[in-house]
């Protein structure tokens, strides 16, 4: 572990790694493509988890060949998502790893592929967890020109690290998805991955963890539980 024992920031992706929203975005989802005789399957969904909304929803929509617009998912899904999103948990670990890190001090920050009004509404319950981050960098942030899979939004949260400012190798990203790790890697930054169990094809990451709760902050140099 010697390499990645140097790490002074931590980056946590939202969706399926600080809230268990996943799920709801399989069941709004699934519930339009019934009408359509259509499965969101696994596979489909790992295509377009972190990318930003109207992005992954023109991808479904070409993907199963469905006769409405990406721009008509996303309205229709979203009028489920919405009361599903204020009332969303936490991932199991979570909020004691983002406890721990704050009581030492460490500059943490949420790097998502939200947009800001559906950021509002997942994080209505947890407005304590929000506020321990330094900030929150959502996908319609201007600077953020591409989602994930693309570096974009790892390298502007870096960029707003101020006291210390940060630097990529110092950075340790927290993701569930195959497009935020890619994202994590191609910043050149450290990367856990803490999967959905279903996933078969495991990217490149720096370690793979079944859960939060099994992190242990000194194997990156951070302070130990
Ligand atoms: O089943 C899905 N899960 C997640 C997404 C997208 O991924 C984002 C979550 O990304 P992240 O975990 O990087 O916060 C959501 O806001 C949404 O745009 C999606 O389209 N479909
Ligand atoms: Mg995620």
């Amino acid at each position: 572990m010697g390499s990645l024992g140097n790490v002074t920031h931590v980056i946590f992706d939202l969706d399926g790694l600080i809230l268990n929203t996943e799920i709801l975005y399989d069941v709004a989802i699934q519930k339009i493509l019934d009408r359509f005789d259509k499965t969101y399957t696994y596979d489909l969904k790992m295509k377009v988890m972190g990318m930003k909304y109207h992005k992954s929803m023109d991808l479904i929509q070409k993907e199963l060949d469905i006769p409405i617009t990406a721009e008509e998912l996303v309205t229709e899904s979203m009028c489920n998502l919405k009361e599903l999103f204020i009332k969303c948990d936490k991932m199991p670990g979570a909020e004691r790893l983002i406890n721990h890190l704050r009581k030492h001090g460490i500059p943490m920050c949420i790097a998502t592929g939200s947009s800001s009004k559906d950021f509002e509404l997942k994080t209505h319950s947890h407005k304590d967890l929000v506020g321990m981050m330094e900030f929150t960098v959502r996908s319609d942030d201007p600077e953020v020109k591409h989602g994930k899979p693309h570096p974009d939004i790892f390298l502007v949260a870096k960029s707003r690290f101020q006291t210390p400012p940060a630097s990529s190798a110092n950075c340790l990203v927290l993701e569930d998805a195959p497009n935020g790790v890619k994202a994590a890697m191609a910043a050149d930054m450290k990367c856990v991955m803490v999967p959905d169990p279903r996933l078969e094809t495991i990217p490149p990451a720096h370690l793979v963890l079944k859960s939060l709760e099994e992190f242990s902050p000194q194997d990156f140099g951070l302070p130990p539980f």
